[in-house]
């Protein structure tokens, strides 16, 4: 006998089954990796002959092609080469496929939408970091929630958050002043990621819960390093431990409860547990923060009187869907309205502070852009230190600049669907379950819609459209269909009183002249290097 046959009799015998049965289980568990790496992605899958990049590598799939890349690079080099409908082999031999024609994905996320939810494993990711809340429910759930929310995002509440977000502007440019100031040098380094994550979640807490969330002043404990270091997990060479360890059922719902926190002495006695103790520590902190504004508004409610009309702002749309007998159709839990609050936390600050890094990046690195931008905002802010939401809108580079941005750098350049049931796509079949990854990026730089000179920075070319731009698919920034963004007039309007605010008054260099910011893989798009940007004050 063997030495590992001898091993499994010996465990056979000690948990008394017959040491056949066992070595059954073995042979048989062999065969399913090897089905799931081998058998089904090469010889038996009904996609294997549509037209994709080979398999690279069997335990991975093309996944490191992924991460080594710039988001969204080897998909628009496989849809250029292999055609309108691709199918690419991920880690453990999952297959996706992507899709690029106008009808395809109007049928994903428009016309049959409730056929493609979001996959499970994505859902967790979202859930993870952003509670679980608009961002991971679908179907009937979803409409309710989203018909609840939708009166918040609406442009005269929005308009009246203005003055708030202009409070935290201000006091980002007294801050930057004196940090200037005390540089012998004049101007004062910033990685730039930072400082607007700092500022997009300052705004975010003030406009939209009544809470001061002092980032820029509280180094150290922030809400802004949490979700650092909790983003950081899901991002560039992190991503595929990050996503193998939410694949794990239960695992996000363990790691985003209170309960995990309590394991943390334990994470830390393994260096490969160590993510686990940052994802714990984290949540628990922006639950506590979570519940704690929470607190705060109900207690407010309370001692308001009972007759008192609704209010339209987010936080109290939140807090009627769980108490108020006035709230139509939705009714939240109270773990529920906490769910709803990292939700908004999470989607509304990460996404801006991206967008607004690649803008000022872009505008460091082409600096004739940034002077007539400068030009362009200077009069306004000089007649109206606080432009309102009209007169921003109006300024044509203005938008100009931040549509080029959001096109180039998406700060979602890509999202993710599965087959709720077999089904058929661009005339292919489609089994149920398989997923559907939704190519943003690529959209936003496909040379068919936007010409030969799609992937560089021309703010001039919304001026005058290509004849070949398609308004609803060549820009797919916030998404369509019933899960498209909720917060996007709330994104533009913030990113344009940030953008006007902060060019009039500073000048954005690059610290080194060949810096080259390479956007990193990962659910929003980051800067490899975080972006440091020379900040110095406007003389002229
Ligand atoms: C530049 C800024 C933003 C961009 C580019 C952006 C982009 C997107 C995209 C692409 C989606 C679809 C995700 C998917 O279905 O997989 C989405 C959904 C969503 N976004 Fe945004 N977003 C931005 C800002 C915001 C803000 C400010 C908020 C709220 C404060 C927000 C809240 C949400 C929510 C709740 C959803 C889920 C909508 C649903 O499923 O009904 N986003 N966003």
């Amino acid at each position: 006998m063997t030495l590992g046959a001898t091993f499994l009799a010996t465990v056979a015998e000690q948990i008394s089954l017959p040491w056949n049965l066992i070595l059954a289980l073995i042979v048989y568990s062999v065969y399913r990796v090897f089905h799931q790496l081998v058998f089904w992605p090469y010889f038996l899958s009904p996609l294997r002959f549509l037209p994709g990049p080979p398999l690279r590598n069997p335990l991975l799939g093309q996944f490191p092609t992924i991460l080594e890349e710039e988001a969204g690079a080897p998909q628009r080099r496989w849809l250029k080469e292999y055609g309108p409908v691709v199918r690419v082999v991920g880690p453990v031999g999952i297959e996706r496929l992507i899709f690029i024609k106008p009808e395809a994905l109007q049928k994903i996320l428009v016309s049959d939408w409730l056929d493609f939810p979001r996959p499970d494993f994505y859902r967790h990711v979202f859930g993870l970091v952003a509670g679980y809340g608009l961002l991971t429910v679908t179907g009937n759930e979803h409409k309710m929630m989203r018909k609840a929310m939708n009166s918040a995002f609406a442009i005269p509440s929005l308009m009246s958050q203005m003055d708030n977000c202009y409070d935290i502007i201000d006091e980002y440019v007294d801050v930057l002043n004196s940090q200037i100031d005390a540089e012998p040098s004049g101007g004062k380094t910033h990685i730039i990621h930072s400082l607007m994550t700092k500022l997009t979640l300052d705004v975010l807490c003030i406009t939209a819960f009544g809470y001061r969330s002092n980032n820029i002043r509280q180094p150290g404990a922030s809400l802004a390093e949490a979700y650092e270091e909790i983003l950081d997990l899901q991002s560039g060479t992190n991503i595929s431990s990050f996503y193998l360890g939410v694949s794990i059922p239960g695992v996000t719902k363990f790691m985003s409860s209170g309960w995990a926190h309590l394991f943390t002495p334990l994470f830390r006695v393994n260096a490969a547990l160590r993510r686990a103790d940052v994802i714990a520590q984290t949540t628990n902190r922006l639950r506590a923060i979570a519940k704690q504004i929470l607190d705060e508004r109900i207690a407010e409610l309370k001692v308001a009187p009972s007759d008192a009309p609704l209010k339209k702002d987010l936080m109290s749309i939140i807090v009627q869907s769980r108490f108020s007998e006035k709230a139509e159709g939705y009714h939240s839990s109270v773990d529920g309205m906490v769910q709803h609050i990292l939700t908004f936390l999470g989607a509304g600050h990460d996404t801006i502070a991206s967008s607004l890094t690649w803008t000022l990046s872009l505008l460091a690195k082409h600096k004739a852009a940034q002077d007539k931008l400068r030009e362009e905002v200077t009069s306004l802010v000089a007649e109206t230190p606080r432009p309102d939401y009209r007169s921003l809108k109006e300024l044509p580079f203005l938008e100009a600049v931040i549509m080029e941005s959001l096109r180039l750098y998406p700060p979602l350049p890509m999202t993710i669907r599965k087959a709720g049931k077999d089904t058929e796509v661009d005339g292919v079949f489609v089994p149920k379950d398989t997923l559907i990854y939704v190519p943003i990026r690529v959209l936003n730089t496909w040379h068919e819609y936007w010409g030969d000179d799609a992937e560089e920075f021309r703010p001039e070319r919304w001026k005058s459209l290509p004849e070949t731009y398609n308004p609803v698919y060549s820009m797919f920034s916030f998404l369509v269909g019933p899960h498209a963004c909720i917060g996007k007039t709330m994104a533009m309007m913030e990113m344009r009183a940030v953008l006007a605010i902060l060019i009039a008054k500073f000048e954005f260099d690059l610290v080194d002249p060949s810096q080259v910011a390479i956007p990193r893989a990962g659910i929003t798009m980051k800067p490899t290097d975080s972006l440091p940007l020379r900040i110095t004050k406007v003389t002229k």
